[in-house]
């Protein structure tokens, strides 16, 4: 159980709501039994009562009416109440894990998150939280009024008849013991086949939706869906195991408390007979009973679900427990030099290997100096280490060997923020953001006004799109929406970079995809903007190296 140690500190947070959620769960409970026991007594009381006219006369009709209204209105109210006051402690509990996890998830990537897929991480971050909330809702709560419920129930037994307590102790407390037990141990291996199988079929759906159009093309859409359809018929075969420990579970609480009413009232006829307890409180334990029986059926079904979430935790905690392969200093120890627009980069006996990377390292003791304001093309061989050089300045990764310099400041022991505001990137792959033009132009610059944003489309010629109702910088883009040709996504990419007014720009194979005509506009733009800045562009193109100064080959 250690794996669920994380979340339940994270529910210190809403320990008081969560609290107040179990107090009115065992007010419900407790006006539940109150309400059958009560009326119980009335039904039997009042039979006797009509036996002769003397009697029902003098019978208080009124106290225990008013009383059974009054039990299930707070059985109700508490019940209403309970509810709301649980699902607003889980809903913030959510929110707290999500956000938790969010902040663990942040400093792992790029490096870190790489051996998870995207379908995964999602899934996981949605789903694999939603199943924490079981913990609260399903397991503690019922479990805290199970428990109260039983040793209420034996206590008020105990008041009346002590013969009655036997049968109830006898089966209830093995019950409360065992029934959390057995039913964790037969719905373990299912519950946490059922959240792995969840995960792999939302990661195979995923695959297949989004590469749709290559399996068409390739004749492998068959294959692909005969391993999704695969993938649905185990998760089918874990939740039907489920599904019928489940039944098991409802007809063994239904049998014992059957078994338990009929040894009940087998030992308190006895002493209804003997003259020891009167009728209508035999009627009172009988239908408590079966009401406390209420609040042990869902024990069995609480356990079953600690699989579940046992694996959900454990997969949360396999993401969170990363140690971030790269960290910065919280405070900058040093700041970089700007030269003018510009800072001087100075990289010396760089090496560096992809984590479980085999054969020769991607970069062998690389050296680079370049003078603020200078402008290079970094030309090689494809996959000779060209992006990677990128990602190591921008600090995607940490070098095996060597340093690197920002305006005379090693980059190790600069502040994030600073870093960041230091250098625009340009990636390979630019991320369109399902939203609109603006919202995707302003990740690189919160303030830009929407005229500002106007100039820089007109520059890099995205101006030409078709705008959406209400302007061009409304269109709509990302996976719902408008898809960009790749061409255009470069240009939007370019766009963030030039709205970023940084001193050192990387830009990875800025003109890739572009026509001559556009490329040639955009280089003109480049040109003129990179002025006086310090310029690195990844480039196998022969028309970006008249903007530079200077070619590297790697
Ligand atoms: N995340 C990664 N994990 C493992 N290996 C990687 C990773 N990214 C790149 N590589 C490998 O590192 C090598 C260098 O890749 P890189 O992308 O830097 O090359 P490149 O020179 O930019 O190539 P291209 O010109 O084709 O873009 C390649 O062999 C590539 O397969």
């Amino acid at each position: 159980m250690r794996e669920l140690l994380p979340f339940l500190k994270l529910y210190r947070h809403h320990s008081l709501q969560m609290g107040l959620g179990i107090i009115l769960a065992l007010v419900a409970l407790a006006a539940s039994v109150g309400l059958l026991a009560l009326s119980g007594w009335f039904i039997t009381a009042t039979a006797i009562a009509g036996l002769t006219l003397a009697t029902a006369q003098a019978f208080n009709f009124f106290t225990p009416g008013a009383g059974v209204r009054g039990f299930s209105i707070v059985r109700t109210a508490g019940r209403y109440f309970e509810r709301v006051v649980s699902h607003d402690a889980t809903f913030k509990l959510l929110a707290r894990l999500r956000v938790w996890f969010y902040g663990c998830v942040e400093p792992l990537a790029p490096a870190g998150l790489r051996r998870f897929r995207q379908a995964d991480l999602l899934n996981r971050m949605v789903a694999d939280i939603d199943a924490l909330d079981n913990l609260y809702l399903r397991l503690l709560t019922p479990l805290i009024c199970a428990i109260l419920g039983v040793v209420g129930l034996i206590v008020l037994a105990s008041l009346f008849s002590p013969a009655a307590v036997v049968p109830l102790a006898a089966v209830l407390l093995p019950a409360l013991l065992l029934l959390p037990v057995l039913f964790y141990r037969l719905g373990n291996r299912a519950g946490q086949a059922v959240t792995e199988a969840k995960g792999q079929l939302r990661t195979r759906l995923h695959d297949y939706v989004t590469g749709q159009a290559e399996l068409l093309i390739f004749g492998a859409e068959p294959t692909y869906r005969a391993a999704v359809e695969e993938e649905e018929a185990q998760l089918i075969r874990q939740q039907s195991i489920l599904a019928r420990v489940n039944g098991f579970a409802v007809a063994l609480v239904t049998v014992l408390a059957g078994l338990t009413l009929v040894w009940l009232l087998w030992v308190t006829a006895a002493e209804v007979s003997a003259g020891g307890l009167a009728g209508p409180i035999m009627a009172i334990l009988a239908l408590a009973t079966l009401a406390a029986f209420e609040a042990i059926m869902p024990l069995p079904g609480a356990f079953q679900v600690l699989g579940q979430v046992r694996r959900s935790a454990a997969r949360l905690n396999e993401v969170t427990r990363q140690t971030p392969m790269v960290s910065f200093p919280s405070d900058n120890q040093e700041s970089p030099v700007v030269d003018g627009k510009g800072v001087a980069v100075t990289v010396k006996g760089l090496s560096f290997r992809y984590p479980g990377m085999m054969g020769e390292s991607v970069l062998a003791g690389f050296d680079l100096s370049v003078r603020a304001g200078e402008r290079i093309a970094i030309t090689g061989h494809t996959g000779c280490g060209k992006s990677t050089l990128l990602q190591l300045l921008s600090r995607d990764w940490n070098p095996d060997a060597g340093t690197i310099a920002i305006g005379g400041c090693p980059i190790e022991r600069m502040s994030e923020s600073t870093l960041r505001n230091v250098m625009a990137v340009m990636p390979q792959r630019i991320h369109v953001f399902s939203a609109t033009l603006r919202d995707n132009l302003r990740i690189a610059s919160e303030q830009a006004s929407d005229e500002a944003l106007m100039k820089i489309l007109c520059q890099v010629g995205l101006d030409r799109l078709t705008g959406g109702e209400d302007g061009l910088l409304d269109l709509w883009l990302g996976q719902g929406g408008v898809p960009l040709s790749g061409g255009e996504q470069r240009r939007l990419g370019l766009a963030r970079v030039l709205l970023c007014d940084s001193p050192l720009l990387l830009l990875d194979e800025p003109t890739e995809g572009l026509d001559p005509d556009t490329e040639d506009r955009i280089l003109q733009v480049l040109n003129d903007a990179t002025h006086g800045k310090t310029l690195l562009m990844v480039t196998h193109r022969k028309a970006p190296l008249r903007v530079v100064d200077r070619i590297v080959a790697l």
